[in-house]
């Protein structure tokens, strides 16, 4: 597993274009028949994607994480942007189609993946963050019916935001948050914006008592988004690719705009759960 330290806005504005994409850009994710997984020292997020194809993948603590198994100290978000799927936890198994959640409880340990099409694998993006109490594991639906083991995602956490004239409409979709499914510090949602917008998170904000990454896709191959980040007063840009992540710590601004609409999954950890605690920036602000 890869680890990454943290880094400090002091010495971020000093980076080359080469330096910051190795700081803060996860790319080669979603590979046939690969767990991948990047940890990173910010709030100790574990960053991932398990995509199976011809084989069924297992989750196991990797040597770093000096655990027993990989979620006996941690909480896992899991949303398929791929084919459709089954997570199988502890022998129960959960059918997850395209764009489908999980929240998987801390003490869960045997864990995989399969996929129904080897030629049309899942995707599934992993978040994980420490965790210290038990919250139920439960698959999540945008619509449906709700069971015992099935949250669907209630209508006021799918929020209709910004304007084709301000190029920026997109419906944020909220998957893991207090009120809907619960965690110990764990939110995470996928953003899509409307044909002809391109700008997400516009106008932009920080969030000093949590950290957030990003994971864009439905891009096509010579596609990108140009990530923002920094201080609000010292920007940079990462030219983002289709499946990849960037790390963005609290002190940083995390916005972007694409060369087409485009979805994106935001996975956030650290202090609070209110996710309104954000602190804007006026775009008259901006440097
Ligand atoms: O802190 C919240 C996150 O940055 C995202 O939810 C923002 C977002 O999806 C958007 O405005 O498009
Ligand atoms: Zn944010």
């Amino acid at each position: 597993m890869e680890v990454r330290t943290a880094s400090s806005p002091k010495d971020m504005k000093h980076y080359t274009t080469e330096r910051l994409r190795e700081e803060y850009l996860i790319q080669n994710t979603f590979i046939p028949d690969e767990v991948k997984l990047v940890y990173s020292h910010i709030d100790r997020i574990i960053v991932g994607s398990a995509t199976p194809a011809k084989k069924e993948l297992t989750l196991t603590a990797k040597e770093e994480l000096r655990a027993d198994y990989f979620l006996q100290r941690r909480e896992l978000g899991v949303i398929n942007i791929g084919g459709a799927g089954h997570i199988c936890i502890d022998g129960k198994i959960y059918d997850v189609a395209h764009k489908d959640g999980m929240y998987i409880g801390m003490g869960s340990k045997d864990i995989t993946f399969t996929s129904d099409d080897p030629e049309n694998p899942a995707k599934f993006y992993l978040n994980s963050a420490p965790a210290h109490a038990v919250y139920p594991t439960v698959l999540i639906k945008k619509e449906g019916q709700p069971s015992k083991d099935v949250v669907i995602i209630k209508d006021e956490n799918k929020v209709e935001m910004g304007s084709l004239e301000e190029s920026n409409h997109r419906t944020l979709c909220k998957y893991i948050l207090p009120g809907q499914v619960e965690s110990c510090q764990l939110e995470m949602g996928m953003t899509s914006l409307e044909p002809g917008s391109v700008w997400n998170s516009m106008p932009c904000h920080t969030h000093d008592r949590r950290m957030e990454v990003y994971m864009y896709f439905e891009l096509p191959e010579d596609g990108f988004v140009m990530h923002y980040m920094g201080e609000p007063q010292e920007t940079r840009h990462i030219v983002m690719r289709n499946e990849e992540a960037v790390i963005n710590p609290s002190w940083s601004i995390h916005c972007g705009s694409g060369s087409k609409n485009y979805s994106f999954i935001w996975g956030m950890v650290g202090e609070n759960q209110d996710f309104d605690d954000q602190d804007f920036v006026l775009n008259k602000d901006l440097l």
